[in-house]
């Protein structure tokens, strides 16, 4: 009997699957459907059997979620529908520290979430309810970017605001990427054979970024806020900014709040700056063949991560181990060696020939008696595969 579990990650105009055979744990197919709800709706599907493109004739979540089963079905993928459906939800707020079955009440309290992530809950919604709709039978899991870094102190957490505001709307920090950050800091743990007590710092560095200071395998801080704005430079997102810059530009610009956050979101971080790209592979080729406006967005976002390491190291009793994922940690060279030689205060020394392959076979790219710097390539469609294996 077939033991296939799909992952859904909606976003607001696209949704990426990854379809694992959990006997194996091995990812059958994988694939991103963009441009949905246009015109120019397509998706694509990669797997061992090679790539394939189809234009979506309509691109609404539930259309788009049947031809991704279907493709998957006919390309032979998958021998009967999964045994269960794992979702992606970027905000769980207070509500969820674990993974959870899909229930009414589970879609509601994700649906109060969506004032703290008006750009990501209301894609989760979509595609879970679409999910439903079309396949009421297969079970369905949640899996929430927040919920690792709910053992976060209320000192971490809190912001220096009215307290009323806090429970009243839950104004405080959250954090996301919480999936990478467990997976990576505990997979870390293992391969340096850190035992029960130990001191990690993580930088999951991808389109969106943040750090995290976990210790003993729990989060004790993290980059990111109540939205996932805050904290270091990103592909296109200014993280941490003066509060007082959105009545500055109002003022100045005539801009209302919803152009500021716009702006913040969508046009800022790496692409702001270089006015190249939001790609940190161009904005590294750029700044190679000379563009000093992409130099100087590699300077603020190294200066900034640094900075922000330097600041969780606080957190930490001691520290073990520095590990870098996601697309820019596990691939940008340049970025890992730039944070462990300026980052001199860490006592990490870098080994220059492991940094130039990625890490040897456990992904260490230091040498010496000092803390660890290691690269592991986060896994959090996996993670939520495995969630949804063990709720079903
Ligand atoms: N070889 C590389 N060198 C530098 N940056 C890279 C390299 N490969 C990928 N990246 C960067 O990784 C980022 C995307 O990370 P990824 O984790 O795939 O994103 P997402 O958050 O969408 O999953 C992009 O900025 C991309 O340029
Ligand atoms: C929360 C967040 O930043 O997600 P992503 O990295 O997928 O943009
Ligand atoms: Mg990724």
């Amino acid at each position: 009997m077939s033991n296939n579990i799909l992952v859904i990650n909606s976003g607001s105009s696209s949704i990426k699957f990854s379809l694992f055979d959990m006997s194996s744990e091995a990812e059958r197919a994988s694939g991103l459907a963009e441009r949905l709800n246009t015109a120019e709706g397509e998706i694509t599907i990669k797997s061992a059997e090679g790539k394939l493109n189809l234009k979506l004739e309509k691109s609404d979540y539930r259309s788009t979620l049947e031809v991704i089963i279907n493709t998957l079905t006919e390309q032979g993928l998958m021998d009967t529908l999964p045994v269960a459906i794992g979702h992606r939800v970027v905000h769980g707020g207070e509500f969820f520290s674990d993974p959870v079955l899909v229930t009414a009440d589970v879609i509601e309290k994700i649906k109060q979430c969506i004032p703290l992530a008006p750009l990501h809950n209301p894609a989760a919604v979509a595609g879970i309810e679409a999910m439903e709709s079309l396949y009421p039978e297969i079970p369905q899991v949640t899996v929430f970017d927040t919920a690792f870094h709910q053992t976060l102190p209320p000192k971490a957490y809190l912001y220096g605001v009215p307290y009323e505001l806090y429970e009243e709307l839950g104004v405080r920090r959250y954090g996301m990427h919480g999936t990478s950050h467990q997976y990576v800091s505990s997979e870390a743990a293992k391969r340096l054979g850190l035992g029960e007590k130990h001191g990690i710092l993580t930088a999951h560095l991808g389109n969106g970024c943040s750090c995290s200071a976990v210790v003993n395998g729990k989060c004790v801080d993290t980059t990111m806020g109540m939205t996932p704005l805050e904290g270091l430079l990103m592909g296109t997102r200014s993280g941490d900014v003066d509060p007082g810059l959105h009545q500055f530009l109002h003022d100045q610009k005539g801009w209302s709040i919803e152009e500021i956050t716009n702006v913040l979101n969508k046009k800022s971080g790496l692409l702001g700056i270089s006015g190249v790209s939001n790609d940190m592979r161009s904005v590294e080729a750029a700044a190679e063949e000379g563009n000093e406006r992409a130099q100087l967005a590699l300077d603020v976002f190294h200066f900034r991560l640094a900075r922000q390491l330097g600041g969780l190291a606080a957190c930490l009793p001691q520290l073990d181990a520095l590990v870098f994922t996601g697309g820019i940690g596990e691939n940008s060279r340049s970025t890992r060696a730039l944070i462990i030689n300026t980052m001199k205060i860490l006592g990490i020394e870098l080994d220059e020939e492991l940094n130039k392959t990625n890490g040897n076979e456990l992904g260490v790219i230091s040498k010496g008696n000092g803390p660890k710097a290691i690269v592991v390539n986060t896994a959090e469609e996996l993670m939520i595969a495995r969630a949804a294996q063990a709720l079903i």
